[in-house]
């Protein structure tokens, strides 16, 4: 498909994107390298991240521009240890696009305090310290810099995962808090919200039927893709919108505004009040 961005319009720049070697994050790797960036991609399985290195490559992006390496991002050591990394290879970092992220299902009344961390940990800290990391080491020391924060959809409840509800809608309220802090050293911080509807390797783990169930409840009524999302993304990571700051976009078909979007048992009905 013809990009709708100018060629070479992140020419020099250099992108770190996490998750990359997959899913949404591949494909932001992928439209960023096409555009002329370096990019640096991270995860926690090293074959996931040679996977992402060998399809970026067969889309001609020469080695001298691709970079990756495990990084689990809920371990600060190992943020610093690959931001160190990448900053030694690029000697910079212009566009942050924390991306890794996941859960899994469970009824909140069931869910043991780890698990409620793990899903915290991995999606809220996790974030948190790969921004803190690349802002205080490369984006504020040169007072520039673009981040972009992957959430989920979560203006309505997210029944059956309150716990990544939780740590999304957290994402996004520090999404605003940083583009505030950071507004005076030229970083700009934004958001995408994903609807719970785009076909990807991550939601392959749902299965075909609860996908179903999320298309039905899209107004536009088919699923996204993750191309969809990696062009939103990158806009907000480019010098094209430089007046945007803190905002959180929807990449969802209509979803949040409409339908019934959980399989979960109808609440019981309340006994009216008397009074
Ligand atoms: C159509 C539906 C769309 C939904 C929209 C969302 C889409 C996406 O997000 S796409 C991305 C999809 N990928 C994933 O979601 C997978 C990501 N998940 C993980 O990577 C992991 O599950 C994890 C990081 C969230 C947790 O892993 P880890 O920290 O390694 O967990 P532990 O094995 O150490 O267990 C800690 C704690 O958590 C409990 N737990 C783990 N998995 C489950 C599970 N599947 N169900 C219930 N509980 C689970 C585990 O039992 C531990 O607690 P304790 O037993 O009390 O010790
Ligand atoms: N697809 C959708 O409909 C939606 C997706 N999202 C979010 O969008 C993002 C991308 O999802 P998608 O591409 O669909 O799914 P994927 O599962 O393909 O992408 C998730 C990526 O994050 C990496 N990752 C997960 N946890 C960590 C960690 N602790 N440290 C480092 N890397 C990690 C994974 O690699 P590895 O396993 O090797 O660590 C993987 O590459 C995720 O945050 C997801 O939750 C949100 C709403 C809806």
């Amino acid at each position: 498909m013809q990009s709708m961005f100018a060629a070479g319009l992140f020419a020099h720049q250099v992108a770190l994107v996490t998750g990359g070697g997959s899913g949404i994050g591949l494909a932001t790797a992928r439209e960023l390298t096409a555009l002329g960036a370096s990019v640096a991609i991270c995860g926690r399985k090293m074959e996931k991240i040679e996977a992402g290195l060998a399809a970026l490559a067969a889309d001609g992006v020469p080695s001298e521009r691709l970079f990756g390496g495990t990084c689990d991002i809920r371990e600060p050591d190992q943020v610093a240890a690959f931001v160190g990394q990448v900053i030694e290879r690029f000697g910079r970092i212009d566009v942050l696009v924390n991306n890794a992220g996941g859960q899994f299902p469970s009824p909140a009344e069931t869910l043991s305090p780890r698990g409620w961390e793990a899903v915290i940990r991995n999606n809220l800290n996790g974030t948190f310290f790969m921004t803190r990391e690349v802002a205080t080491r490369a984006m504020i020391p040169a007072k520039r810099g673009r981040i972009v924060n992957v959430t989920a959809m979560v203006v309505r409840g997210f029944p059956g995962m309150s716990h990544t509800g939780a740590a999304r809608a957290g994402v996004e309220n520090l999404t605003r808090s940083l583009a505030i802090e950071w507004a005076a050293h030229g970083i700009r911080v934004n958001a995408v919200a994903p609807g719970n509807n785009i076909r990807s390797s991550g939601t392959a783990q749902y299965g075909e039927e609860l996908l179903e169930v999320t298309r039905k409840a899209t107004p536009l009524k088919r699923l996204g893709t993750p191309e969809e999302v990696a062009r939103v993304i990158v806009f907000l990571s480019s010098t094209q919108n430089d007046f945007v700051t803190g905002a959180v976009w929807g990449i969802d078909g209509g979803q949040p505004l409409w339908g019934e979007l959980w399989p979960i048992p109808e609440p019981e009905p309340q006994p009216e009040a008397k009074g």
